[in-house]
């Protein structure tokens, strides 16, 4: 039996973009993506689709209706699959056991019980969602517990990689395809038909096949080593503002020994984004339940760091406005996690702008892809205000930078936009208030010229003050 109908639970962006590229790539194969949330599927099926991501319209426009189907209809398409994917959000608990730390699963298991209650015939089910070491295990164990007569299970573990903004080319040339299942003969048969699909375009060498505990934990272990790199280089930024070394000369120098290479390197004002934060944390949870408490303190390091980073940087905001930013308008340019995406799930700017509402700032805020309604949710939830009435009166939405930079006192650069590389400063300056400050979150504007300007410039991993240009700490070109 080789593969002809794939079905997909969880139309987010990683169910969406990963069938999308499936459909494309296989057009001997129906894929059907389901949502229990009709505006999701209705959203999918419009012209405006519910994620952005580079590429992803044009790909979905050349498979919709041809070989690529969204839908609300979860039992049609499970019956008809050869093939179910789990691609349902795990997000980190937010009560009882594990609050904070471990991924909350009930999403997962409700899939598979919906699974396990109307699949007829022999069925793959592959997670793909990012779950905790043995989670395939209590898959297994729901849908044999609740199977109907004459049905069989294998289960996988086939984990995504993509990262946000660069889905759909991160689909078409991943570094590695993984795969995870039993190490029986159906097993490996499993697995086997699960490579066909993926053979469709990716070459072989590149799909590595393991057994199903060593695929979940390497997702973890990936997330954990990319978001550690990250807070190492956070932390190295915090020894240069407070020394005079640039971390940009000196994330070069460290990233051109081979054994540790450039990638990964870039300081910022902390990552943000679904998944570091949660797979961390899940990562630390694991090791918690193994009785591992050294390693789970080593790993919640990365966290901590990537808390300590975002304060820090609103902590210089503060001083450099003369200890006071209450009534001050702010400009935020950027609130999504990175750019070329609409995701604002756990962004630094929701924190930045968190703790300079507290302080009263009035925050003009720009962003090319993310709307006012979004922007609003993130800052109004119980977790960042107890005051919501109060944020709302303290919030302004701006079509362009220009507008939302006039009259103010700082200009502070969440997200590292293209556009932002190529805006008229000059203009900027000549509207704001004096001093001028502008505060580089990203670390992407040439310094020189916004001190030529006039800027009052604060960047991460470095001085930039005028005095310190007069000794000659600019020499750091960005
Ligand atoms: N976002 C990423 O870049 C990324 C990358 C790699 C892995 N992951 C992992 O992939 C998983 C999905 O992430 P996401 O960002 O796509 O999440 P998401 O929240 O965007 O999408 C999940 C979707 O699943 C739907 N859903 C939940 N339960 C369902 C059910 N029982 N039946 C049908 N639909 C159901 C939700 O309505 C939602 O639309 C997570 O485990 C995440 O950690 C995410
Ligand atoms: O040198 C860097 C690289 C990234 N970031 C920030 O880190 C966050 C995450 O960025 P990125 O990893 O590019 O995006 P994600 O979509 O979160 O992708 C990560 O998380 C996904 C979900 O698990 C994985 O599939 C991907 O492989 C992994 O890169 C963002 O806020 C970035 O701005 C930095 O601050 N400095």
């Amino acid at each position: 039996m080789m593969i002809k109908k794939i079905c997909c639970l969880g139309a987010g962006y990683v169910g969406g973009p990963t069938c999308t590229v499936i459909a494309l790539k296989c057009p001997d194969i129906q894929v059907v993506v389901v949502d229990k949330s009709e505006t999701r599927i209705q959203q999918w099926n419009s012209a405006i689709l519910p994620i952005y991501e580079p590429g992803l319209d044009e790909a979905v426009k050349k498979s919709r209706g041809r070989n690529l189907f969204f839908s609300t209809d979860v039992d049609s398409a499970i019956k008809e699959a050869d093939l179910i994917f789990i691609s349902v959000n795990t997000p980190t608990k937010t009560y009882g056991f594990g609050k904070g730390r471990a991924a909350d699963l009930r999403y997962v298991e409700a899939a598979a019980r919906r699974i396990a209650e109307v699949a007829v015939g022999k069925k793959i089910v592959v997670e793909k969602s990012t779950v905790p070491v043995k989670a395939a295990e209590s898959i297994n164990k729901i849908l044999r517990a609740n199977m109907r007569p004459n049905v069989s299970f294998q289960v996988l573990s086939n984990p995504e990689f993509l990262a946000e903004g660069s889905a759909v080319n991160d689909l078409l040339n991943p570094d590695r395809i993984l795969i995870g299942g039993d190490q029986t003969s159906e097993g490996k048969e499993a697995i086997e038909k699960l490579c066909w699909v993926y053979k469709h375009w990716i070459p072989e060498k590149k799909i590595i096949t393991m057994n199903t505990w060593s695929s979940e934990l390497s997702k973890l272990a990936a997330n954990a080593f990319l978001a550690q790199r990250i807070s190492s280089i956070n932390a190295i930024s915090a020894v240069c503002e407070a020394t005079g070394a640039c971390v940009s000369e000196v994330a070069h120098a460290v990233g051109t020994d081979s054994r540790i290479g450039p990638k990964f390197l870039q300081a910022s004002v902390g990552f943000g984004g679904s998944c570091f934060q949660k797979d961390v944390l899940n990562l630390v949870y694991l090791c918690e339940c193994l009785n591992l408490p050294e390693v789970a303190n080593y790993w919640y390091q990365v966290i901590e760091m990537n808390q300590f980073q975002r304060t820090r940087f609103v902590r210089r905001i503060t001083e450099k406005l003369f200890n006071t930013v209450t009534d001050k308008k702010i400009a935020i340019f950027g609130f999504a996690f990175k750019k070329d995406t609409g995701d604002t799930r756990e962004s630094a700017a929701i924190y930045v702008c968190k703790h300079l509402l507290e302080e009263g700032a009035h925050l003009s805020i720009y962003d090319p892809k993310v709307n006012a309604q979004q922007i609003i949710h993130d800052l109004t939830r119980p977790d960042i205000t107890e005051e919501p009435e109060k944020v709302l009166q303290l919030l302004s939405f701006h079509q362009t930078p220009y507008s939302a930079s006039e009259g103010a006192h700082a200009v502070v650069i969440c997200t590292e936009w293209d556009e932002f590389l190529h805006l008229d400063y000059k203009k900027i300056y000549n509207s704001m208030l004096k001093p001028a400050f502008l505060f580089d979150g990203r670390k992407m504007l040439n310094v020189e010229e916004l001190l030529a300007i006039g800027f009052q410039v604060e960047t991460i991993g470095r001085k930039t003050t005028r005095n310190n240009v007069n000794r000659g700490v600019a020499d750091c070109i960005l």
